[in-house]
């Protein structure tokens, strides 16, 4: 690992993991679930809410920061960190991923991705040697490498064409972020859903050499069942003693089936934006607060979350404040499925620390399909 970083293995159970990522803006623990930050804010949360959730770590986006208020602007005012209010660690995402999927005329060569703003139309080039430079005037901890997320499904020569693009910019990625004590790199593994590609992908990262290791192409629309038979071997081929991270993932039953497989971190944005869409997480499943049954329910979201929504408001009260648009809404439903998804991952690492994960992912499974939430 990168001076001043450091991941320490707790326990272990089956393939599941329990463990500290050590970092100079404080700890990780692991399995951790990462909020996203995408435009310097979690959408609707303060800061030190994001914190009360028990989030460790969050994630932005070179992307988005890059096109405003642009990585020179936020770096003159002293960096990411002070910009937005968190002290605590930051992962970046490299940017490649949001430019296929959120910006128009797109040329992709082998220097790069040259794209016109989402946001005014105006054009951009981005490398994986401007990405490492986005992503070190952020100050973001830890920096990801710069790929191209194989679309899914892609053929056996499409998936492998890309994924040795992405190789090929995974090392121009480590030579361009050179040595930096107290930031880390991550490699992304790509090769879609074959195993030989996967193979051959963690092998050439193994070989760059990386502070941890992520699993890309995964959650692009591949459904939940081939992700897990990727997530059987993938996990496995990656070095043992470094952070793995699963990207973009998910919803609470693909979290638990990660974990199962050896992911140390994830991120997403569904328990932020589906809350603001009314979409609540509970212990016996999902739910919606604008379904018209909740409007006479004394009852809070989930009976035993601690959360400030859970503590204070009733369904009733959520339901009318969905109804009526009222901002507050929006602040306590994101709150709620922050702190329930950072309940999950905690109720994780104790499972896993305890050696009874086993019986822990039973009782999850069994909760949700009691129904009558
Ligand atoms: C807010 N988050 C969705 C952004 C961070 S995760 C984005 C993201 C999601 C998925 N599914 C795959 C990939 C991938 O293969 N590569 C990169 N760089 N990012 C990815």
């Amino acid at each position: 690992m990168a001076t001043g970083f450091s991941f320490e293995l707790k326990a272990t159970d089956g393939k599941a993991r329990t463990g500290v990522i050590s970092t100079p803006r404080g700890d990780i623990r692991t399995p951790a679930f990462m909020p996203v930050g995408t435009a310097a804010t979690v959408k609707a949360m303060l800061p030190e809410s994001v914190r009360a959730t028990g989030a460790d770590i969050l994630l932005g986006n070179t992307y988005h920061l890059m096109l405003r208020p642009t990585a020179e602007r936020i770096d003159r005012l002293g960096g990411l960190h002070k910009f937005m209010n968190w002290e605590r660690p930051i992962l970046t995402d490299s940017g490649g991923f949001q430019v296929m999927s959120l910006s128009g005329l797109r040329k992709l060569t082998e220097k790069g991705v040259t794209f016109k703003s989402h946001v005014d139309g105006s054009r951009h080039e981005i490398t994986p040697e401007r990405s490492m430079e986005i992503q070190r005037l952020l100050g973001s901890d830890i920096v990801m490498c710069f790929d191209e997320c194989t679309p899914f499904p892609a053929t056996e020569e499409q998936a492998l064409e890309s994924m040795r693009l992405s190789m090929r910019w995974a090392q121009r990625s480590r030579d361009a972020f050179g040595d930096r004590p107290g930031h880390a790199l991550f490699g992304i593994q790509q090769g879609s859903t074959f195993r030989e590609q996967r193979e051959e992908s963690a092998e050439a990262l193994k070989s760059i050499g990386f502070d941890g290791y992520a699993v890309g192409g995964l959650a692009v629309g591949e459904g939940q069942e081939m992700m897990f038979d990727v997530l059987d071997y993938a996990p496995d081929m990656l070095p043992v003693e470094k952070p793995r991270y699963l990207m973009g993932v998910g919803k609470p039953d693909d979290i638990v089936g990660a974990v199962k497989r050896g992911i140390d971190m994830m991120d997403c944005v569904l328990p932020s934006r589906s809350g603001r869409t009314g979409q609540v997480f509970t212990r016996r499943g999902v739910l919606n607060i604008k379904n018209a049954r909740h409007q006479d329910d004394p009852r809070p979201l989930d009976e035993e979350c601690s959360c400030p929504a859970c503590r204070n408001y009733s369904r009733a009260y959520l339901h009318h404040t969905f109804r009526a648009k009222e901002i507050i809404q929006s602040m306590l439903l994101t709150w709620h499925n922050l702190h329930y998804y950072q309940d999950l991952m905690q109720g994780m690492r104790d499972a896993i620390a305890a050696g009874t994960f086993a019986q822990w992912e039973a009782d999850f499974h069994a909760k949700r399909a009691e129904g009558d939430i």
